[in-house]
């Protein structure tokens, strides 16, 4: 008997050969997908109706920083050095590891609401996020952010924590959490550092995750150090490989796109953020047509300031189009891509697909709305008109953790009332 089976549900696969399926129906047995098709012999533990609704694969946040949950709100309509040396930095060192959990737990709670079923995340007290995460049943590449600014002391410490939590976390909550080396940037980490990370990436099997060229900033600071841009530099250390996540490159030559795409880097791209920071405009179009894997990211609350990524596909689909001047360029079913297939490869998870075998990691999307009626294509109101509050169930590994709207993993409300606690509290450390 499976554990699981979606019936009369219009089905995006994402799988190029498979396509779209009117009334199809998907069988989920032991966390994978066993079946996807028009009928099955199978019988199941559960049967969901998904009548008039759509299945997809579930959303995949290729960067966030979900404790900053707690900071949503906090510091708006600001330049990113101000905001992160003046406000954001200050703030997060007044941070406990429970603030962390709390502000995790609410971000967990907030995706599993919206669709996306696994993230990569980039912070502190990373085992506390950790815990979050096997605990709401979400899937996550986790890794503890590290910043040396060149003091060599700060970077052992650093690559010491980085590397116990990579070493203890890795494959844990069933297999929902992997874990990466998280080096911050290429102008706030130094030379040597950002060596040392990527050949303990490399001894460590695991993938890496890093700023680069978020700003006009970091591009001069690289140029005035280095006489190159961060992309000549990553590449003159040997730091670029298909195990390379990085988020932005909004600030890219045409030279840097050939290096990105030759190299098989994945590219986060992160709209919301940027365009709130006022950061820039990543030349996504550029960096598909060279053949590089660009997925989509939500960055952390306190600079988007939500984790809806059906709100971050819409924004990159707009923006690319206004910013190139062609309204063509990334359509709806490319966008769905970025935000499933690519999300999925840059994390090195078996989902982003319906297909046999993959994770069982999906949504269903309720149709019956009046801003999704009618329909003419079904990935159109994907990208164009739907939100993540027409999300209705969410399945991470075969394991319903909303169904039609209620969450099962987790006490909704305790996890809001601590998070705006746990705030309250910070707020009286910070002193404002
Ligand atoms: N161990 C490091 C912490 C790095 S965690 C990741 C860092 O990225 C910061 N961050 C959040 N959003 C952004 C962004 O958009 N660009 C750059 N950094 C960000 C975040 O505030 C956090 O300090 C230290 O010693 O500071
Ligand atoms: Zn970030």
């Amino acid at each position: 008997m499976a554990d699981l089976i979606i019936k009369n549900a219009y089905i995006l696969t994402m799988d190029p050969e498979a396509g779209d399926i009117k009334n199809g129906v998907v069988v989920v047995e032991d966390g994978k997908i066993k079946e996807v098709g028009t009928s099955t012999e199978c019988t199941a533990k559960k049967v969901i109706d998904a009548k008039g609704s759509v299945l997809m694969p579930g959303l995949v946040n290729t960067h966030c920083h979900a404790g900053m949950t707690i900071f949503r709100g906090y510091a708006d309509d600001m330049q990113l050095q101000d905001w992160l040396e003046n406000h954001i930095w200050p703030a997060e060192a007044k941070l406990t590891d429970d603030d962390i959990y709390a502000g995790t737990r609410l971000a967990c709670l907030e995706m599993i609401r919206s669709g996306t079923i696994a993230f990569a995340d980039m912070y502190i007290h990373e085992n506390r996020v950790a815990q979050a995460v096997d605990e709401a049943g979400i899937r996550a590449a986790l890794s503890y952010g590290m910043i040396d600014f060149g003091d060599k002391e700060k970077a052992d410490k650093e690559l010491e924590v980085g590397s116990a939590f990579v070493k203890e976390w890795n494959g844990k909550a069933g297999g929902r959490i992997i874990t990466m080396y998280g080096p911050h940037a290429p102008n706030t980490c130094s030379r040597d550092f950002l060596i040392r990370v990527k050949e303990q990436a490399v001894r460590d099997n695991v993938k890496l995750h890093i700023h680069v060229l978020e700003t006009e900033a970091e591009l001069n600071y690289m140029k005035e150090n280095f006489g190159m841009c961060s992309i000549h530099f990553l590449k003159g250390i040997d730091f670029w490989g298909t195990d390379v996540l990085a988020a932005h490159c909004v600030w890219l030559s045409d030279g840097d796109i050939k290096i990105l795409a030759e190299y098989g880097v994945n590219i986060s791209h992160n709209p919301n953020s940027n365009m709130k920071l006022a950061s820039g405009i990543c030349p996504v179009t550029k960096l598909i047509d060279a053949g590089a894997n660009v997925c989509l990211g939500t960055d952390g609350c306190a600079s988007n300031n939500n984790l809806d990524m059906f709100e971050e596909m819409r924004s990159a689909a707009l923006l690319q189009k206004v910013s190139v001047m062609d309204p063509t360029v990334l359509p709806a079913r490319k966008v769905l891509e970025m935000a499933t297939v690519n999300g999925a490869k840059a994390l090195g998870i078996n989902s982003g697909m319906l297909k046999e075998g993959y994770n069982a990691d999906m949504i269903i999307i309720d149709m019956n709305k009046a801003h999704l009626a009618p329909v003419y294509d079904v990935a159109s109101h994907l990208v164009y008109a739907a939100s993540g509050k027409d999300v209705r169930t969410t399945i991470v590994a075969g394991k319903v953790l909303m169904d039609d709207g209620k969450v099962l993993s987790m006490d909704e409300q305790e996890v809001i009332d601590i998070a705006i606690k746990a705030s309250k509290d910070l707020l009286g450390r910070i002193g404002n």
